[in-house]
């Protein structure tokens, strides 16, 4: 039966997010709107710089929320002033200086530095790998480790007043978290892209979008904020099968080729086309259709996943 969309509903949901959600030391998690989560980095005063617990709550939060029945798009965010200044360079010291200089051997050197590495990825891919769409809400800063976050959220807002950075070859490396590994396959602007790669200088969001590291661009922090929230708000609503299922498609097409994406579709989409959400999208559509507004479809219940 079809139900429509009701308050109790959004209620029950606003009042979990008063009770349950799950607290973190440098994240800050609510529920803006039913079914949307909002993660906040949340170590403002170091413009939500990124030190080691930063990096571990990432990835236990991404998992979870990956899991949660109860969230169908999250919103990614930095407290205060900027979206995140990167790595925390005190961090990046520790390890460079702390705990390799504990370690003679230069093979072991080398095993701790490819773990280390190795583990930093899994945090980030965390986001990537959520089976919930991530927005990103960017504002302030975004440099050097905030580029690679970003690369792994699926849909990227910014404030005008954003500075943006590729500062890794500056820090005297290659990034390797994120930016050059996932970007490289949706920007649209190689050309541009490999310049800031390779000089590390700042960008603005006019850049930004000329690479297609941006979808939309507002006028203030409130404004990409509200934007982003809005949005989360509008793919919650739609049937969380398809959503689930569209992103895991986007991601595993940019990562194999066509026969294999083809394939895996197919196989996907034997078990996935069996749901009850398509009888209830139908009937939705033609409720709407017979009604006078027929771009306002009605709001469906859907059963979490
Ligand atoms: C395997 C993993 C490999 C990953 C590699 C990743 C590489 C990168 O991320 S490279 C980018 C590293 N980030 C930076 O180099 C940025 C450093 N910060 C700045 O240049 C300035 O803070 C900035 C221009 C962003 C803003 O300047 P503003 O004057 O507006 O603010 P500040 O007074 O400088 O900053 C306020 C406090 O925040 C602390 N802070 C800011 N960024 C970082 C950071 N990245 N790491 C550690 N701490 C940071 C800053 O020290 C101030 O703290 P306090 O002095 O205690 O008030």
């Amino acid at each position: 039966m079809l139900r429509i969309y009701s308050n109790h509903h959004a209620l029950r949901s606003i009042c979990r997010s008063m009770s349950s959600l799950p607290k973190y030391e440098t994240l800050k998690l609510s529920q803006p709107k039913p079914h949307v989560t909002l993660v906040e980095l949340n170590r403002p005063t170091k413009l939500n710089a990124m030190n080691k617990e930063l990096f571990e709550e990432l990835k236990t939060c991404f998992e979870q929320l990956s899991i949660d029945k109860t969230c169908r798009a999250v919103v990614l965010t930095g407290a205060g002033k900027a979206f995140t200044s990167g790595i925390d360079v005190k961090y990046l010291s520790t390890v460079a200086i702390g705990e390799l200089s504990q370690i003679d051997d230069s093979a072991r050197k080398a095993l701790h530095l490819r773990r280390m590495i190795k583990r930093t990825q899994s945090c980030l891919r965390a986001v990537d790998q959520c089976e919930k769409p991530v927005i990103a809400a960017i504002h302030g800063h975004c440099l050097g480790a905030g580029v690679d976050l970003s690369a792994c959220c699926d849909i990227r807002y910014s404030s005008r007043d954003t500075t943006f950075s590729i500062k890794e070859v500056d820090m005297g490396l290659a990034a390797d978290v994120g930016t050059l590994q996932i970007l490289p396959k949706s920007i649209t602007n190689h050309s541009l892209f490999r310049e800031l790669v390779f000089t590390a200088r700042s960008f603005d969001t006019n850049e930004a979008q000329q690479i297609g590291l941006l979808s939309r661009v507002f006028d203030t922090r409130e404004a990409v904020l509200d934007a982003a929230i809005n949005l989360a708000s509008v793919i919650a609503k739609k049937s969380p099968v398809a959503i689930l299922g569209s992103k895991i498609q986007l991601n595993y097409a940019r990562d194999h080729s066509s026969d294999d994406n083809f394939n895996f579709v197919s196989t996907w989409n034997s078990g996935m086309l069996l749901t009850e959400d398509i009888i209830k999208s139908i009937m939705a559509s033609s409720v709407s259709s017979e009604k006078s507004n027929k771009n306002a479809p009605s709001e469906i219940e859907y059963e979490d996943v």
